[in-house]
């Protein structure tokens, strides 16, 4: 398969190693050196790019016609423009916080404990997730994905960074050198607490987890999620 890296950072370098040792070829690399690009060569396209750029990448793939799988976070407030877009298009696209095989099961175990402690309010519920420090959004988008899920079956409303609003889901974000993502869940009563817990250890689990993707979408018009990919949830 031919692929077209748009984004060519700690991510895109990942990618570009795992996609090679899996017989792809790598046809094109955008980073912000990259004055003007042609997609025409490329069978997929795979976005790790900037919550800035993150749009217009998606948007001319859809323009022509290249299915393109999206990790980039911090621009979900466009996400069902950029579906509605797709869907007008007929194109291809996939868009996960987080690619990694562990983080989606990980998302399932989030869903099942919120289920269980649904009728528990004595609980208080917080989150805590740690990253590099060159990352640009906060929270992560992962934590997001987790806290978004929490909130269907929780005493809170919506989520926040700040610690002080106590009737909202406190996400706590820390940005630690050199981590490449860790995310905890933690419910605590006056007489005990129960967490789980993820930890990446580098970030091939990521760039693994899109390359599955790419290789899985070629071919396929729509809108999909790592649900339709790793048959889970
Ligand atoms: N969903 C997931 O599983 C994961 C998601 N992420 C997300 O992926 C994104 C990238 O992460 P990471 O690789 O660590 O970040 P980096 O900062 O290392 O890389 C970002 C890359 O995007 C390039 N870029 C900037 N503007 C554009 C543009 N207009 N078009 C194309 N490329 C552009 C940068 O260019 P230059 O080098 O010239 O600055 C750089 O190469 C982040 O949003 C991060 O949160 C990260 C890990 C896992
Ligand atoms: O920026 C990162 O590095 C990561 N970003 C994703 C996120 O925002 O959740 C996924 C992973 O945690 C690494």
């Amino acid at each position: 398969m031919k692929i077209g890296l748009l984004g060519y950072g700690k991510m895109g370098k990942t990618i570009e190693k795992i996609a090679l040792a899996r017989q792809h070829d790598i046809v094109l690399k955008v980073d912000t050196n990259t004055e003007t690009y042609t997609l025409d060569d490329v069978d997929v396209a795979i976005d790790f790019s900037t919550p800035d750029a993150a749009v217009d990448n998606i948007l001319k793939c859809f323009s022509h016609n290249v299915p393109v799988i999206s990790g980039t976070t911090g621009w979900l407030q466009h996400y069902d423009e950029v579906v509605a877009m797709c869907k007008e298009r007929d194109g291809t696209f996939l868009y996960a916080s987080n690619f990694s095989l562990g983080v989606n099961i990980f998302f399932e175990l989030n869903k099942t404990l919120s289920k269980l402690m649904a009728n528990l309010p004595e609980y208080n519920i917080s989150m805590e997730e740690i990253h590099h420090t060159q990352k640009l959004d906060a929270p992560s988008g992962t934590a997001i994905s987790l806290a978004e899920d929490i909130i269907k079956n929780s005493k809170y409303g919506t989520w926040t960074l700040d610690a002080a609003k106590t009737k909202a889901l406190h996400i706590d974000a820390k940005r630690i050198e050199n981590v490449p993502g860790t995310h905890e869940v933690l419910y605590t009563s006056n007489v005990d607490s129960i967490s789980i817990k993820h930890t990446a250890h580098s970030r091939e689990g990521f760039a693994l987890g899109a390359v599955i993707a790419a290789e899985w979408i070629a071919g396929k018009k729509g809108v999909f999620s790592m649900k339709d990919v790793l048959n889970i949830g």
